[in-house]
């Protein structure tokens, strides 16, 4: 497919089987797909993508793409009582839907969105999911569930950034000291050390006060993300062992990812009521100027 022009600042193109999004304003460049509304690429002018993905990654339908943002919806992790339901939920491989919001020269706003009817046996409500991804000298995600049916249901979530830096061992984090985590490796809780140092697998759930986290890297701070609508990170490292056994990844760029999902987790969870929503929103801003 040749590439398509769509807006001042947004061409339609295609990643191997995928059509994506690519954006192209004065702030930043970014490329989005349709399969997942899952963000792939957000480099601020003059840098590069701060977001990771695999060199393996082969862009297949039906297949979650190894990176970016993929939108874990409408669970995070395994199905709390349906052990065959999908990882993560069902949304990472569906075709969202999409519009234009805004598209000036320093910020593109787009709307994905996709109703559920209450026929997924994993989810059997009727629901409306939104997903606003807004590009600009910050990169703004803001993800809303709302509850179209007559009764109360429970979601889990998790905006699952995929972070590239150059060398893990250099990687230090700033603002989740002191919050509580279950660590999924080995199901135990404790408390994020000051002096944390990624240097195994590391799968945990962290309940924290919602603060902004700061990513230092080798002594420079690399961007700092925020959020509402979360009191739940999850840091996820796959480390040697657990890097060999993960699709569309080679074994060695565990050392150039970390996961820092925002997320509402485990008792993170959000009861949304009928006509009600709830937004979870995630802003990275790069660089040491913010
Ligand atoms: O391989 P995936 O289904 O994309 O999941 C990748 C990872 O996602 C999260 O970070 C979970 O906490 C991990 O336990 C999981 O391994």
């Amino acid at each position: 497919m040749t590439d398509q022009f769509i807006s001042t600042h947004i061409t339609l193109s295609q990643l191997n089987e995928l059509p994506v999004l690519r954006i192209h304003n004065k702030q930043a460049n970014a490329t989005i797909a349709l399969q997942g509304a899952h963000l792939i690429e957000y480099s601020p002018v003059g840098g590069t993508n701060l977001l990771f993905v695999s060199e393996a990654e082969t862009y297949q339908q039906g297949q979650a793409i190894r990176g970016g943002v993929p939108i874990c919806w409408p669970w995070f992790g395994p199905h709390r009582n349906q052990p065959d339901a999908p990882a993560h939920g069902f949304v990472r491989t569906c075709e969202w839907s999409h519009e234009i919001v805004a598209d000036e020269p320093d910020r593109t706003d787009i709307r994905f969105f996709l109703i559920t009817d209450g026929s997924d046996p994993g989810f059997p409500y009727a629901a409306r999911v939104e997903l606003l991804v807004s590009i600009g000298a910050t990169l703004v995600m803001s993800l809303s569930t709302e509850n179209l049916g007559d009764e109360p249901f429970l979601i889990s979530q998790a905006l699952h950034s995929y972070f590239r830096c150059n060398n893990i061992d250099d990687v230090r984090l700033h603002g989740l000291s002191g919050a509580c985590y279950n660590d999924k490796v080995t199901g135990e809780n404790a408390y994020v050390p000051s002096d944390l140092v990624i240097n195994r697998e590391i799968d945990w759930v962290i309940q924290d006060s919602g603060e902004a986290i700061a990513l230092i890297e080798a002594g420079q701070p690399r961007f700092k993300l925020s959020r509402i609508g979360s009191r739940s990170v999850i840091l996820w490292n796959p480390w040697i062992e657990k890097a060999k056994t993960l699709s569309h990844f080679n074994e060695e760029e565990y050392r150039q990812m970390i996961c820092i999902e925002a997320a509402n987790a485990t008792e993170d969870s959000r009861l949304v009521k009928p006509r009600q929503s709830h937004v979870l929103v995630m802003e990275v801003a790069g660089g040491e100027t913010h």
